[in-house]
C-alpha cells in the first residue's frame, strides 16, 4: 500500500552536462552587478529545462537568492503612451497591460531587461500550445476541457484588443509584433514564469523576476514563502524551509496545483504523488437530484483524490473523502445516516460501494488501454497528454482498490452481524 510521506516526493536531480549556459551566466552576472545575492548557479536539469543548483550547503532560514526590487518586472514599467492607449478598454487589467508591454519589450535592443529576455525560450511547451494529436489523446478528460476553455478565453481577449490597437496606434502596437502567436507566447511566459508579490506599499503585483525565474517546482520544495518584499532591504528573499545541500537543485512551490493545471499553464507534471490531483466522477443526474439544495450538491464534491493519500480505510471511510461518500449515501437514501454497524447501514454501504465501482469501471473504459498509447516517437505534447492519462488511471485504480477492499470489509461485517443472535449496534 502506498502512503504519503514527506520524503517520497524528494527526488534526485540529474544535471545534464555540456549544456551551454552562457546566456544564463550572463544574466546571473548582470544580476550580481545590480545587487542580486545568490548561493545558486544555473544548470540544465533532466526533464525540467534550466534549474537552480545550490553552490553551498544551505540550511533552513538561509537565503538562497535575494533580488532587489529594481530588477523586478512590474506594471509601473508600462510606458505612458501604451498605458493611455489601453486605458480606453474597460476592465483591462494591469497584468494584461504588462503582458502587452512584454511582447514589444522582448524585441527592444535597448531594453534594460534585454539580458533577461535573451534567456527566454523561443517556444513554451505548455498545454496552451498542445497540437491536435495531444488533444485527441485527451478526449473525454477534464484536461481537454481546461485547455480548451483557457485557449478560448485568451483568444476572446486577443480579439477584443486586436487588430483594433494595431490599426489605431500602429506606432505603439506594430502589427508584426502583436500577432496571435506572439500573444500566446506572452501568455505562456506570464502563466509559467510570473509570481504574485506583495510590495511594501501593500499592493500585490504580478511580476516577472529575472534569475528567480530559473527555480523549478517541486512537491517537496525548499522554498515555500517568498511572496513579500522585505521593506528593510527593498529586496525579495527566497529563504529555505528545508535544507538544500551543495549540488542539489533548489526548488520552489508554485502553489497547490493539480496536474491538469500544471500541464495547462506550465507544461509539466511534477514527479511524485501530487496531493492536489483529482478525478472527476460522473454521477447520474438522478442521483444528483437527491442532493439538490444541500451545500455539497456541486460538481466539486464529485472530484476525488487518490486514496493512497488517505489513512482511514475502515468501514464507512475506505480511504475516500467523507463528504463524497455522504453524497453517495444520500443519493441512495435521503434518510440521515449513522455510523453504527447495523445491517441496514452495512447494506447501504455495499450499495454505494457498488455504485462507485461501476462509475470507476466506466471511467477506466473511457480512459482506454494504456498499452495502446504509442509512447515512442511522439511529440512533447502527446507524451504529456499520455502522462496525464496515466495519472488519471492510477487515481481511478486506487479508488477501485478502495471499493474492493471496502466491499470485502463490509460484507464480512454484515455476515458477522447477521450471524449474531441478538443484533446490536456497535459504535466505531
Ligand atoms: C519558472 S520556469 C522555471 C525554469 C525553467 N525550467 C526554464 O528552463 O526556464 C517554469 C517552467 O519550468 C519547467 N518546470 C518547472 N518545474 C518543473 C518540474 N518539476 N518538472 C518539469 N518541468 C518543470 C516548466 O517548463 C515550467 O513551465
Amino acid at each position: 500500500m502506498m502512503s504519503q510521506s514527506g520524503n517520497k516526493n524528494i527526488l534526485e536531480t540529474t544535471i545534464v552536462e555540456g549544456y551551454n549556459s552562457d546566456r544564463e551566466r550572463k544574466l546571473l552576472q548582470w544580476g550580481e552587478n545590480n545587487g542580486v545575492k545568490t548561493r545558486l548557479e544555473i544548470a540544465y536539469v533532466k526533464g525540467a529545462g534550466r534549474g537552480a543548483i545550490a553552490t553551498e550547503d544551505l540550511k533552513v532560514g538561509d537565503t538562497a537568492l535575494e533580488i532587489p526590487t529594481s530588477l523586478i518586472i512590474v506594471e509601473e514599467l508600462v510606458q505612458a503612451d501604451m498605458y493611455h492607449a489601453l486605458e480606453k478598454f474597460e476592465g483591462i487589467s494591469s497584468e494584461t497591460m504588462l503582458l502587452l508591454w512584454s511582447m514589444k519589450e522582448r524585441h527592444n535592443g535597448d531594453s534594460q531587461f534585454k539580458i533577461y529576455f535573451d534567456t527566454l525560450p523561443e517556444e513554451f511547451h505548455t498545454g496552451l500550445s498542445f497540437g491536435i494529436d495531444a488533444m485527441m489523446v485527451l478526449d473525454g478528460t477534464l484536461l481537454l476541457d481546461e485547455i480548451t476553455a483557457a485557449k478560448e478565453h485568451l483568444r476572446a481577449q486577443y480579439d477584443d484588443l486586436f487588430p483594433a490597437l494595431c490599426e489605431d496606434h500602429p506606432d505603439i502596437f506594430p502589427p508584426e509584433l502583436y500577432t496571435w502567436e506572439h500573444f500566446l507566447w506572452a501568455c505562456e511566459l506570464w502563466y509559467s514564469n510570473s509570481m504574485k508579490i506583495k510590495f511594501p506599499d501593500g499592493k500585490l503585483r504580478t511580476c516577472l523576476i529575472p534569475i528567480a525565474g530559473f527555480l523549478n517546482h517541486s512537491l517537496d520544495p525548499h522554498v515555500v514563502h517568498y511572496g513579500r518584499v522585505d521593506s528593510a532591504t527593498n529586496t525579495l528573499k527566497f529563504r529555505l524551509s528545508r535544507p538544500c545541500n551543495a549540488g542539489q537543485e533548489c526548488c520552489l512551490s508554485y502553489g497547490n496545483f493539480s496536474s491538469s493545471h500544471l500541464i495547462t499553464f506550465y507544461g509539466f507534471v511534477p514527479q511524485g504523488d501530487n496531493l492536489y490531483d483529482v478525478i472527476p466522477l460522473d454521477i447520474d443526474a438522478a442521483q444528483d437530484d437527491f442532493t439538490e439544495g444541500s451545500s455539497i450538491s456541486n460538481w466539486t464534491t464529485h472530484m476525488v483524490r487518490a486514496t493512497w493519500l488517505s489513512h482511514n480505510r475502515n468501514i464507512f471511510y475506505y480511504g475516500l473523502p467523507s463528504p463524497f461518500l455522504d453524497c453517495l449515501r444520500r443519493a441512495r437514501s435521503p434518510m440521515p445516516h449513522t455510523k453504527d454497524l447495523l445491517p441496514e447501514n452495512l447494506k447501504n454501504e455495499i450499495e454505494i460501494l457498488e455504485d462507485l465501482r461501476a462509475i470507476c469501471d466506466d471511467m477506466m473504459d473511457n480512459l482506454g488501454d494504456a498499452d495502446l498509447d504509442d509512447r515512442k516517437n511522439t511529440n512533447w505534447d502527446v507524451k504529456l497528454a499520455i502522462k496525464f492519462k496515466d495519472i488519471q488511471r492510477s487515481i481511478v485504480s486506487s479508488v477501485l482498490t478502495s471499493c474492493y477492499c471496502g466491499l470485502k470489509l463490509v460484507k464480512d461485517e454484515l455476515s458477522k452481524c447477521l450471524a449474531e443472535d441478538t443484533p446490536g449496534s456497535k459504535q466505531i
